[in-house]
């Protein structure tokens, strides 16, 4: 009897979950119950941001679907956009989140993606200077010498107008920078990185299995998290990789800062992201703020971070830093190769502003066509939209709808970035000019997202990019070949990559 009432219980239990949305009237796929649309949200080769775009076409601009035991909500009306990222941070201060990434407010080792509230608030304080012009401008001397690493990569790869798989060069860069400026790798390694084959799986073995099982199953999730991390279960192996390479290079560094202090020496200018977190370290293991009063303008003067924080801040640096701005620079070139007038127009503002083989600071600042290019590549493939996600703290009313706390909100990018109504009817053109309009929608542009959780390295993402880009077409035209994938290949779940770019690179005359 105590069997039956127990599994008539947990079968409710999962049905009045799995029905929330109807029982709400909201429509959105049904799934199957406990994982609900899970599986769909898993698919690497038709990425997350696509699988949004096709329900909203069935749905409309609100709708409604449970992946395991979370409730989310789909949105794509600029209106409610704005509400959600902006004009209530209050009620949407945390982030959509699997069970299995951990409590952001209980666990140790929450990151400033996925930390919220008080805590989110003093990560995100502490690594902001990071990311300011002064920091990024020091930053450019980096940037620079893996450029030259990968010219002189390019110039032997591309002979004779070979064919090139330009993702691979630009996941090379992006990670050889990152790590350099990031973990204190003190040259470039370029093409002998060891670490990349780990960061690259890190993003490419999709495990499935642990997001879905800890969706459905979240009472198990500290079971599920054992074979993950301690047996290296459901494709672990180049997390654990990573993570430990980052753990390794932060505690050495403390170790060596130990040995110094002995010997009467202080630390000096922070070298990298490690030495500047370490100077805001405490020696606290977890400061567990609560949330009750948070609010966008409290203020909240703690500058400190644990020593698991800081690994935690690195290992997520180091992984955004790297796939993120790879990707972009993949679909800026790819659109070049696609549109010769603007690649020539594009080229011709590079000639202009960087004359010298040494490019600067300010001759990027003044690149307008490069950033309208770019930022109009990013409005069509808006491939880090996943991150584009809060979880309801308080319960609120957006529109017309009541959003209850714990429920998550997904922006549909896509189908924003692609709506006629808002961009107008040459919405699939290729266009990087209307962006000189200043009747161009900015505030419906989330390819970095918006409101006080906007991308923290978006300025460091341009300014490599351009770097890059300003060096390539200096000598360089991109056209497309046999072995081009037209149209290209997005595949990936977190972030939608090309499944490849080969391109040819023609020497200018
Ligand atoms: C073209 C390259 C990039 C794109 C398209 C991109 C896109 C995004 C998006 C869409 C978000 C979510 C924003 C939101 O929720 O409102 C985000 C957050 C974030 N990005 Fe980026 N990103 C890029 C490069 C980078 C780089 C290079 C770094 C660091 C080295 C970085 C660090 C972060 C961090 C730390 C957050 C979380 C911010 C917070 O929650 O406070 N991103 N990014």
């Amino acid at each position: 009897m105590i069997f039956e009432l127990i599994l008539i219980s947990i079968v409710t239990y999962y049905f009045w979950h799995w029905t929330f949305w109807k029982r709400r009237g909201l429509p959105g796929p049904w799934g199957v119950p406990i994982f609900g649309k899970a599986g769909a949200m898993l698919e690497d080769s038709f990425p997350p941001g696509y699988t949004l775009q096709k329900w909203t076409k069935e749905y409309g601009k609100i709708y409604g679907f449970t992946e395991g035991m979370q409730k989310v909500m789909v949105i794509s009306d600029p209106d409610l956009v704005q509400e959600i990222l902006v004009k209530q941070y209050d009620n949407f201060y945390g982030r959509k989140h699997n069970p299995v990434q951990g409590d952001p407010d209980k666990d140790k080792d929450i990151h400033i993606v996925g930390a919220q509230g008080f805590r989110w608030k003093r990560l995100r304080t502490i690594t902001a200077p990071a990311f300011s012009n002064g920091s990024i401008k020091k930053v450019l001397t980096t940037m620079e010498d893996s450029t030259q690493e990968l010219m002189k990569k390019l110039r032997e790869e591309s002979e004779n107008g070979k064919a090139v798989n330009m993702h691979l060069f630009y996941q090379e860069y992006t990670f050889d920078v990152i790590s350099r400026v990031a973990m204190g790798q003190p040259d470039s390694q370029m093409f002998k990185n060891p670490l990349l084959k780990d960061v690259k799986g890190f993003f490419e073995h999709n495990r499935w299995q642990i997001w879905m099982f800890s969706g459905g199953f979240p009472f198990a999730v500290s079971f599920l998290k054992w074979l993950f991390i301690k047996v290296g279960k459901f494709g672990a192996g180049p997390f654990i990789v990573v993570q430990k390479s980052v753990t390794d290079a932060v505690m050495s560094r403390i170790a060596q800062r130990e040995a110094d202090k002995k010997h009467g020496v202080e630390p000096g200018e922070a070298a990298d992201y490690i030495d500047m977190f370490l100077n805001a370290r405490a020696e606290v293991e977890h400061f567990g703020e609560s949330n009750d009063e948070f609010h966008k303008s409290s203020s909240y003067n703690n500058r400190q971070l644990t020593t698991q924080e800081i690994i935690s801040q690195c290992f997520v640096f180091l992984v955004a830093g790297f796939d993120t701005t790879a990707i972009s620079l993949s679909y800026v070139t790819y659109f070049l190769a696609l549109n010769p007038k603007i690649q020539s127009k594009l080229q011709d503002e590079v000639d202009k502003e960087c004359p010298n083989d040494e490019i600067t600071f300010d001759q990027l600042s003044k690149l307008k066509y490069m950033d309208n290019v770019i930022k109009e590549s990013l409005r069509l493939f808006p491939f880090a939209s996943f991150a584009n996600s809060r979880r309801c703290m308080r319960n609120t009313v957006i529109g017309e709808q009541i959003v209850e706390a714990g429920v998550d909100v997904m922006i549909d990018t896509w189908t924003l970035h692609h709506d006629k109504n808002v961009w107008g009817n040459d919405v699939e053109e290729f266009k990087p000019e209307r962006w000189d309009s200043p009747l161009t929608p900015q505030q419906a542009y989330l390819s970095f997202g918006a409101g006080p959780r906007v991308c923290l390295g978006m300025r460091f993402a341009l300014l490599e990019q351009k770097g890059l880009l300003s060096h390539i077409l200096k000598k360089y035209t991109f056209e497309t070949n046999a072995k081009t994938q037209l149209p290209i290949k997005l595949v990936g779940r977190a972030t939608a990559r090309p499944e490849n770019l080969f391109l040819s690179l023609k020497p200018r005359v």
